[in-house]
């Protein structure tokens, strides 16, 4: 493993790798489920499956569909939250906490008993947090967001997909009762229909995998923007990290960081991003998820990349 990981610099091995595991997990690409709660995901061609790393200097290596844009859903969590921590510091923490929970991400009962105060960011109920205070400083959390996102990717073309976003309006009767649930608890500080509009555009915004990657480069830079300017102390990005090892998964973090040993976060669109310390961001997307909502495929092609390069955190 040692011998293949020292090798690995020369971008002619990376793309060999890329090639491989795309050919590896192959029969995986279509297997699970849509998500067909959110009616517009589900017209999705399940076939479909990317691949991409983006390098700490801003190279771009992939495979697959890795420049076909999809919705970016739950990802969105990680670079919403990387803008509230950003903004409200430490403070945050008091709003949402950075443990795991064994709970599917719109689950009510852990809220409830924990008064309002979601377990962690990536839970849906923790990404209303983030949107609320994004909110609460600039009047949207959607458009800093997807300021950020262009700018960190480049892609000055990234944009909310409207029918995306009027599909999971007409559905969102979970995500209205976490948000009351916490309002009921003072942990909003915006009006409820306003808080979920701009989680649900922010849920809605359309991707590549490549585009993906580059802009969550700040997670393995301690902090720093493609710019070169900080958004986040190397403390602070160290504690995303942490905190997408333990959450970012969902109830199957356990068996991620056994399978890939690598901070992940997954969307329901099918996209997994996972962060290899010094070494990149890898971004990949197959539309059809497991019970948990995570990308099977993407998981898979997660795994064998780790399995094939030895880059993990463990
Ligand atoms: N895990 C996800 O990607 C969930 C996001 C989705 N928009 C929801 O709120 O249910």
């Amino acid at each position: 493993m040692r011998e293949v990981m020292s090798h690995l610099d020369a971008a002619a091995d990376l793309e060999q790798v890329l090639y491989d595991v795309h050919r590896e997990i192959q029969p995986l690409i279509g297997q699970g489920q849509l998500a067909d709660y959110i009616p517009a995901l589900s017209a999705v061609d399940p076939q479909q499956f990317g691949l991409a790393l983006a390098t700490t200097s801003g190279e771009v290596h992939g495979i697959g569909d890795y420049q076909l844009p999809f919705s970016i859903q739950s990802l969105s969590k990680v670079y919403a939250f990387a803008l509230a921590l950003a903004a409200d510091g430490e403070t945050i923490w008091e709003r949402v906490g950075h443990e795991a929970s064994t709970h599917p991400f719109n689950s009510l009962l852990q809220l409830e008993h924990d008064h309002g105060i979601p377990r962690n960011p990536f839970l849906n109920a923790g990404a209303l947090v983030s949107v609320d205070r994004l909110m609460s400083r600039h009047g949207s959390a959607v458009q800093p967001l997807r300021e950020f996102l262009r700018a960190e990717s480049g892609n000055h073309n990234i944009d909310v997909e409207k029918s995306v976003a009027e599909s999971e309006r007409a559905h969102c009767d979970r995500n209205a009762s976490l948000a009351h649930l916490m309002a009921s608890y003072g942990n909003l500080d915006n009006p409820v229909p306003n808080v979920l509009d701009n989680y649900i555009e922010q849920c809605a915004l359309t991707m590549s995998c490549h585009d993906l990657a580059l802009a969550a480069r700040f997670l393995v830079r301690g902090g720093v923007r493609a710019d070169g300017t900080r958004l986040l102390s190397t403390d602070n990005a160290k504690r995303i990290n942490a905190t997408m090892l333990v959450c970012g998964m969902y109830d199957q973090a356990g068996a991620f960081a056994f399978r890939v040993g690598l901070p992940a976060k997954s969307g329901v669109g099918g996209g997994v991003l996972a962060v290899v310390p010094n070494r990149g961001v890898l971004c990949v997307w197959s539309p059809g998820l497991d019970r948990s909502g995570n990308s099977v495929a993407g998981v898979a092609a997660l795994e064998a990349f780790s399995l094939a390069t030895g880059w993990s955190v463990f």
